[in-house]
């Protein structure tokens, strides 16, 4: 994790990238790998939802963030991938990476004894990376072999001359060709540490958001049927929404992604360190403090959500009573101040026109073999342990 100047610096650059000029332009880009997702559906055939959507979100941050076609949406059929032609090898790792950090008794030792005594956490890590087959090394070694691949689009990019401005890494790139402030705060290894982290933050909270909404959507049909109907009245199936559409035509689908979210947060907790001491609440935290917020936590508050156990989007309706009376931070699945996610409004761009495009053609219907209730694994980012497990009902007409 980065902080201060460097962390503002990089902020910065990363904001420019995610602002709504750049993100209408991106839509062109993004909806071919939508579109590739949405033929590996199979009309009567029961799929791992969650599966193909990480396939998705991992495509989709590759050509956004990095300007490379990881090819994992295309079907295992066509020949040519362009990641060492193993696209399920990179997805296992890049999984794995993403669901290893977890908070449960088979996470990591160092990270769990961390979580209540950090200043055993270090020695601990270094005694496990030494245990063949122990969490703390599995994690290192994937790390590496994700970090290998990431390495190697960063150096291409270095060397490329005409970068353009479409993707982060060009423009972060360009940035430090320019200038010297930029050069001495991102050394390579910052910026191949930062690809990571872009890649790590933008498709495992995708990926579990999508499959989330659908999982909720098959078993509300109230909802299905008010969310199919704002989809079909936008018009022909092969109108591809622009960003105003987006933004201005589909508020019932904003209210479900936004109660899908509350229902099931990609993003458990948010964290924070006191760089100072500093009391809240008359509570004194002394410098170093970790504080952890629990937006899981916040979003079951009957307080602020009657009946939070139900799945009900209406009450993200901005007209509704609830949704007027409701605290401002009472939902921050996006987390809060000026480190919340710079994403934000690219995720709920690429999840509209996604939903949109499913569901022009698509329903779903949870599988037999769908547990009850969904099992989740919490870590940095809420994965599912089992996966979404539906079947594909193609829609008439
Ligand atoms: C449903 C999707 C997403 C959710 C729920 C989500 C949630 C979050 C949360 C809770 C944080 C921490 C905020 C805080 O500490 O206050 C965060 C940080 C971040 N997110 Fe997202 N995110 C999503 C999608 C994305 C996407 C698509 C991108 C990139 C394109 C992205 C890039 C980042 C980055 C770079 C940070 C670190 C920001 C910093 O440290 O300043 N996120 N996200």
């Amino acid at each position: 994790m980065c902080r201060g100047s460097t962390w503002q610096a990089m902020r910065n650059v990363i904001i420019s990238i995610y602002q709504p000029s750049h993100l209408a332009s991106l839509i062109p880009a993004i909806q071919p790998y939508i579109e590739q997702a949405g033929n590996l559906f199979c009309p009567g055939e029961e799929i791992t939802f969650s599966d193909i959507s990480i396939r998705l979100f991992t495509d989709v941050i590759g050509q956004a963030a990095f300007g490379v076609d990881f090819g994992l949406t295309k079907d295992t059929d066509d020949a040519e991938k362009i990641i060492h032609d193993a696209p399920r090898d990179f997805i296992q790792k890049h999984l794995y990476a993403t669901t290893s950090l977890k908070m449960d008794l088979s996470g990591s030792l160092s990270m769990l004894v961390g979580t209540f005594l950090p200043a055993l956490q270090k020695p601990l890590r270094q005694l496990m990376l030494r245990v063949p087959g122990s969490m703390d090394r599995r994690m290192d070694e994937t790390n590496a072999a994700l970090s290998g691949e990431l390495d190697a689009i960063v150096a291409e990019r270095t060397a490329q001359a005409d970068r353009g401005q479409k993707n982060f890494l060009s423009v972060l790139l360009n940035g430090i060709d320019t200038s010297d402030a930029m050069r001495k705060l991102f050394t390579p290894d910052y910026v191949s540490a930062l690809t990571y982290e872009h890649l790590l933050a933008g498709s495992g909270t995708m990926s579990f958001t999508l499959s989330s909404l659908v999982y909720l959507v098959s078993a509300h049909p109230e909802v299905e049927e008010k969310l199919l109907q704002e989809i079909d009245a936008f018009g022909p199936k092969d109108v591809v929404p622009d960003a105003d559409d987006l933004r201005t035509k589909f508020p019932y689908l904003e209210q479900v992604l936004k109660e899908t979210m509350r229902y099931f947060p990609g993003s458990p907790v948010v964290s924070r360190e006191a760089t100072a001491d500093v009391e809240i609440g008359g509570y004194f935290l002394p410098k170093g403090t970790w504080v952890w917020l629990a937006t899981a936590v916040l979003g079951r508050d009957p307080e602020q959500f009657p009946e939070p156990e139900a799945f009900r989007p209406e009450r993200f309706d901005p007209e509704s009573e609830e949704c007027k009376r409701r605290h401002p931070y009472a939902y921050i699945p996006f987390g809060i101040g000026p480190r919340a996610c710079p994403g934000q409004k690219f995720a709920f761009q690429q999840l509209k026109l996604t939903v949109i495009h499913l569901y022009r053609r698509y329903v779903f219907r949870h599988s037999a073999r769908m547990e009850s209730p969904l099992q989740l694994q919490f870590s940095i980012v809420t994965n599912f342990k089992n996966g979404v497990k539906l079947q594909v009902v193609q829609r008439k007409n």
